[in-house]
């Protein structure tokens, strides 16, 4: 059972996934992160290089492996839902989150980083609203749970992930 965070860049998926995976005691694994060890330069990088063709046919390789693997959390990149190989093997070898957040709060929190390539561009709000327009129903088609990440600190969100999984049934109770 492999437990996904997706959502748009900013959503929380890297930081909140850490904090579940410490939270079940499983290990916690970033696709992008894995990306980046096997290509051996950062994504930002790679993209500028070889173009986001290259990078999701990449993406998907290390997503359908890596949802092989023995149980743990596992954050994913932004546009992973872009893919419907991936969006199935999420889906179906575990239980999917979106972490749901308006488009105007993740370019708030995104405004000053440089290491999100879709993002270096002249007017990245008006980026973030059109990748939400084209997103948003994937994230939805993939995720069995929605949360809405604007409010709550990183520590309830996944309290609120815990309690889901639990009354699911996928986790156990304490
Ligand atoms: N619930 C939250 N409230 C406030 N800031 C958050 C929250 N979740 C994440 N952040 C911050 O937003 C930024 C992006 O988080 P990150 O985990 O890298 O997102 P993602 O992996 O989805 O792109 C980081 O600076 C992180 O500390
Ligand atoms: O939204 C996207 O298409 C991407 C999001 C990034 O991950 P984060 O969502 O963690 O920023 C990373 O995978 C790559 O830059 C592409
Ligand atoms: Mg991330």
């Amino acid at each position: 059972m492999i437990f996904s965070l997706v959502g748009l860049p900013g959503s929380g998926k890297t930081t909140v996934g850490r904090q579940l995976a410490r939270r079940l005691q499983l290990p916690f694994v970033d696709s992008d992160h894995a990306i980046e060890a096997r290509l051996g330069c950062s994504i930002r990088e790679f993209f500028e290089r070889e173009g986001e063709a290259r990078f999701r046919d990449i993406e998907q390789e290390v997503i359908d492996a890596l949802t092989q693997e023995t149980p743990r959390v596992l954050s994913t990149g932004g546009g992973a839902v872009l893919r419907s190989a991936n969006r199935q093997h999420l889906r179906s070898r575990g239980r999917v989150i979106y972490l749901k957040s308006t488009p105007e709060e993740l370019y708030r929190r995104l405004r000053h980083d440089v290491h999100r390539p879709l993002l270096q561009v002249a007017d990245p709000l008006t980026r973030m609203r059109d990748l939400f327009a084209e997103r948003d129903p994937l994230y939805r088609e993939a995720a069995h749970f929605v949360l809405e990440t604007g409010r709550p600190s990183v520590a309830t969100l996944v309290n609120m992930i815990v309690m889901q999984l639990e009354l699911a049934g996928v986790v156990p109770r304490h």
